[in-house]
């Protein structure tokens, strides 16, 4: 079989396993969309009550969780808090945003 080409047996195979993937990624965006509704709802009190767009207690208290979560479940907690704070940096761009 040359280089590039795929048992059918494999093929099969991958593709189911694709599919879970496929499931899998659609739930993250869903979830990443809802968790970015109830910060868009935060950074809009913090706003309206003159509070500052971030709140590093609070991600140090949610690093510290998240990384213990993540070693639970075999996941990399480096890798949690690089995610965590890669979409907190987002969070606090719109909360900027919403000040003005
Ligand atoms: C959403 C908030 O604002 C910021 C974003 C956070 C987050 O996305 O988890 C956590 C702390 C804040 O820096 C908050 O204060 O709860």
């Amino acid at each position: 079989m040359a280089h590039n080409e795929m048992d059918p047996e494999v093929a099969v195979e991958l593709a189911g396993i694709r599919e879970s993937i496929d499931n899998i990624d659609a739930a993250l965006i869903h979830m990443l969309a809802e968790r970015f509704k109830f910060t868009q709802k935060v950074g809009k009190l913090k706003a309206s009550n003159d509070l500052p767009p971030s709140d590093p207690a609070r991600e140090a208290r949610q690093v510290a969780r998240l990384r213990a979560l993540a070693e639970e479940a075999n996941l990399d907690p480096t890798f949690a808090e690089k995610w965590f704070r890669f979409v907190v940096e987002e969070v606090i761009h719109h909360h900027e945003q919403a000040r003005g």
